[in-house]
C-alpha cells in the first residue's frame, strides 16, 4: 500500500470509532470511504444497515454483506462518514470530486454527526484550489455556466460524465471562496443548479486528518 493509501486506511480506522451499533450508518463515496467500508467488512459492527451516497458505495457495501436501506426508510441518522476534496479550518468542505455530492449533502443534512476523513494534503486555509463541482440540470447548464462566469468563475463541463442522478457536472475554477456560506447560498439560487459541492452551511462536525505523523481529530 502506498503512503497515501496507508493514511486513508488510518483515517478510516479512526472513523470506525464513531460507528453506532443498532442504528443505520450513513456512508459516503470515494477512495477514503472505500477503506472505511473495508474496515467495516473486517470488524462487522452490529449496525441495522447503511444508507449509501452512491451506486458505487452501495455495490461495495452489498459485496461486503451489509444491508443498504433508502434514506426515506431509515430516516434521520446519528452518524455519516465521508471524505472530502478540501477542508477549511472551520470544517467547511469542497466535495464532489467523485460526483456524488447531491446524495452526500442530503445525508449530511439529516445526520447528527458528520465525520469527515482526509489526509493532510486536503487541509487549506481558504477553500478553492480544488475546482468547485456543481451538479446541474442538462437544459440549464450553459445558463448556469454564464451565471458562474459573472461571479468570476471559470466553469468547465466534466467530460463524458453523468452523476448517479443522471445530471452533468460543471467544475468551476477561480471562484473566490473566502466567504463559503455566502457563495453556497448564491450558487444555490441559480436556476438549474441541483447541488453545489460546497459544504459550508452544513460543515463536518468531526474531522479526522491522517498524515505522516499519525492521525489527529478536530471537532467543530
Ligand atoms: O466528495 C466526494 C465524492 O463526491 C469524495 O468524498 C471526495 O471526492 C474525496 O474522495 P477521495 O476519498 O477519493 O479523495
Amino acid at each position: 500500500m502506498s503512503n497515501n493509501e496507508q493514511q486513508k486506511r488510518a483515517a478510516a480506522e479512526a472513523a470506525y470509532e464513531y460507528v453506532v451499533e443498532g442504528e443505520y450508518l450513513g456512508v459516503g463515496t470515494g477512495s477514503t470511504v472505500n477503506h472505511f467500508i473495508d474496515v467495516l467488512a473486517e470488524r462487522r459492527p452490529a449496525i441495522k444497515g447503511c444508507v449509501s451516497s452512491s451506486e458505487a458505495t452501495t455495490a461495495r457495501l452489498k459485496r461486503a454483506g451489509f444491508d443498504v436501506e433508502t434514506l426515506n426508510f431509515a430516516g434521520d441518522l446519528s452518524v455519516y462518514v465521508d471524505g472530502a476534496d478540501e477542508v477549511s479550518p472551520q470544517l467547511a468542505l469542497i466535495k464532489g470530486g467523485g460526483g456524488a455530492m447531491t446524495r452526500e449533502k442530503i445525508i449530511a443534512q439529516v445526520s447528527d454527526t458528520f465525520v469527515c476523513m482526509v489526509d493532510t494534503s486536503k487541509q487549506v486555509d481558504v477553500l478553492g484550489a480544488f475546482p468547485l463541482p456543481i451538479e446541474v440540470i442538462e437544459m440549464g447548464r450553459s445558463a448556469v455556466a454564464r451565471a458562474l462566469v459573472k461571479m468570476g468563475g471559470l466553469p468547465e463541463l466534466r467530460e463524458d460524465f453523468r452523476s448517479d442522478n443522471g445530471h452533468p457536472i460543471i467544475d468551476v475554477y477561480n471562484l473566490d471562496l473566502t466567504d463559503p456560506k455566502a457563495v453556497e447560498a448564491r450558487i444555490n439560487a441559480i436556476p438549474g443548479v441541483v447541488t453545489v459541492g460546497l459544504f459550508a452551511q452544513r460543515p463536518a462536525d468531526v474531522l479526522i486528518v491522517a498524515g505522516a505523523d499519525g492521525v489527529t481529530t478536530k471537532k467543530r
